[in-house]
């Protein structure tokens, strides 16, 4: 006697799976609770619609839904489970402190490291972990500890200097800005310095612009397997495939996963001054599950990138505007000219402004604020979930535990809120009543509960970096360096072209 499944031929087997689909299809466009939002069919029955503009497009779905709104309207379905909405007024209620908020565990899982704080999708472990590091980066600690950016700057200044004068060779200051914002982030976090900048060779010729990882973010998203695939790679064969910048990563990441092993407030080196991310994780009041070696390995490193590109995209996009507009040079050199004399008139030593002091020019804050506009960090939405009760966009209800995103950079973009967005205008914010009421919708650094941890590390960065600079050197951007900036492709991060796009001649400023 045969079997019932010896009469199954590959011919059933492809018809039940078709069926299988069919009936997923039909459930996912009428039955779904989110049949009833507008947007592409495609999209509502597949998440593979967006692998497409993802994988094979290269990061293309962020401008996609831009395209997908002008159709659709201001809320869309733009995948099986998720929505998105274009209308600034919407943002304040999306992102904020009150009630919990999750994130969406499918985006964020393609990272690889789902103990860190920033990848952490349930509301309440968040928030533990995150109280475990705000004191860390608040303002106080940023100010407390601001000589490592200082160092830097001064670092930076004197590589520079190096090519100062020189009528052939060129400084790839892109690549020289990106060493930097590496070395400050994993100075701050974990109190050791590499040196990438010192290492790093500036001559245009030869450096590019680190590329990030964000093309393996997206493939994981829409393949699970991809990330393990990476993780499960040995260090050596990334190694080879890496630069100087991957290499000091990946060793100190084997640094500090030994470390996270040590003794709480041992980090072997017998230095017990410095501070770091890795004391404050290992010396909190957590369940030891949450001071675990794997968990202190993925804070670490994605700390630690997060403070790279964001801040290096931003200063780039700032230093090109402000050397593209003589009239802009003009008055951020009169603005800090005022500081510098009164510190030389009271006879205070050395003619570095501080920090405090730097924040309080409204010129050069409005500049820091627009190139902020432009180049704000991510250019992929940040969903939100809540999981215990339902939105409300426009009178249409969002169900309980749907994710719904919206895009920072898009919004930073919208003409209604920004006439001719794509001109760098300083302007725009001069005005303090419209810089308060753009707070509603100007967010370079997230909103919220989940809002950046390193913002005003980064703050730090950008008003010591551009003042540094401005008061010593002049530079001549390529106008076709624009393009090289300007974010081309959602990598997470704003992904550009890749090319170094602030090869320059460099001068002193006459004294
Ligand atoms: C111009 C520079 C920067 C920009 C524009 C920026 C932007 C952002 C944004 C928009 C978010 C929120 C993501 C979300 O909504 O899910 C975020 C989160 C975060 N950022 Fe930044 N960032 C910058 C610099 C930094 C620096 C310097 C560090 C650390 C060294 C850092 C570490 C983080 C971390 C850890 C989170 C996750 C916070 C959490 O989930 O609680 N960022 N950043």
């Amino acid at each position: 006697m045969t079997s019932p499944v010896e009469n199954v031929s590959w011919k059933h087997g492809v018809v039940l799976a078709a069926l299988y689909f069919l009936t997923l299809a039909f459930h996912r466009l009428f039955l779904h609770p989110l049949a009833g939002f507008p947007g592409p069919r495609l999209a509502a029955v597949t998440r593979d619609f967006e692998a497409y503009y993802d994988v094979v497009c290269n990061g293309q779905y962020t401008f996609k839904i831009a395209e997908m709104h002008k159709r659709y309207g201001p809320i869309i379905r733009i995948s099986p489970h998720e929505l998105y909405v274009s209308d600034p007024s919407f943002y304040e209620k999306l992102y904020n402190q009150d009630g919990k908020w999750d994130k969406y565990d499918w985006a964020w899982d393609a990272f690889g490291a789902p103990l860190s704080t920033i990848c952490t999708a349930k509301h309440h472990v968040h928030k533990r972990r995150r109280a475990v590091l705000n004191h860390f980066f608040s303002k106080a600690s940023v100010a407390s500890r601001i000589d490592i950016v200082q160092r830097s700057v001064s670092e930076l200044c004197r590589k520079v200097d190096e090519f100062a004068d020189s009528r052939s060779i060129q400084i790839s200051l892109g690549a020289a800005i990106s060493a930097f914002t590496r070395d400050v982030s994993i100075e701050f976090a974990i109190g050791k310095r590499y040196h990438i900048l010192d290492a790093l060779d500036l001559d245009a010729d030869e450096a590019t612009l680190p590329q990030t990882s964000g093309s393996l973010w997206q493939r994981s998203k829409h393949f699970r397997w991809y990330v393990s695939l990476m993780k499960r790679m040995p260090s050596s064969m990334v190694q080879k495939t890496g630069g100087d910048g991957v290499n000091a990563f990946v060793f100190f990441l084997q640094y500090y996963s030994t470390l996270a092993a040590a003794p709480p407030g041992d980090d072997g080196s017998g230095d017990t001054t410095t501070r770091t991310i890795v004391h404050e994780i290992l010396n909190a009041q957590i369940p030891p599950a949450e001071k675990s070696p794997g968990r202190v390995f993925e804070e670490v490193g994605t700390i630690t990138r997060g403070g790279f590109e964001t801040v290096a995209n931003s200063l780039r996009m700032i230093l090109y505007h402000i050397y593209a507009d003589p009239e802009v040079l003009r008055r951020l050199r009169a603005e800090l000219a005022e500081p510098r004399r009164d510190r030389s008139q009271n006879d205070q030593g050395s003619s570095d402004i501080s920090l405090r002091t730097l924040k309080k020019l409204l010129y050069l804050t409005a500049v820091l604020m627009e190139g902020l506009r432009l180049s704000p960090g991510l250019s992929t939405r940040s969903q939100r979930i809540a999981p215990d009760r339902d939105l409300v966009y426009n009178g249409r209800v969002i169900p309980a535990g749907t994710p719904v995103g919206m895009t920072t950079l898009l919004m930073h973009h919208d003409p209604a809120l920004y006439p001719d967005p794509k001109r760098f205008d300083p302007e725009r914010w001069m005005d303090m009543d419209v810089r308060r009421k753009a707070e509603k919708t100007y967010a370079p650094f997230g909103r919220g509960t989940r809002i950046c941890l390193g913002m005003h590390l980064a703050w730090a960065e950008l008003y010591l970096v551009v003042a540094a600079l401005v008061q010593r050197f002049d530079f001549q951007f390529d106008p076709a360096a624009l393009a090289d900036l300007e974010c081309s492709s959602d990598q997470f991060i704003i992904g550009t072209s890749g090319r170094d796009g602030l090869k320059t001649f460099v001068s002193r400023v006459p004294v």
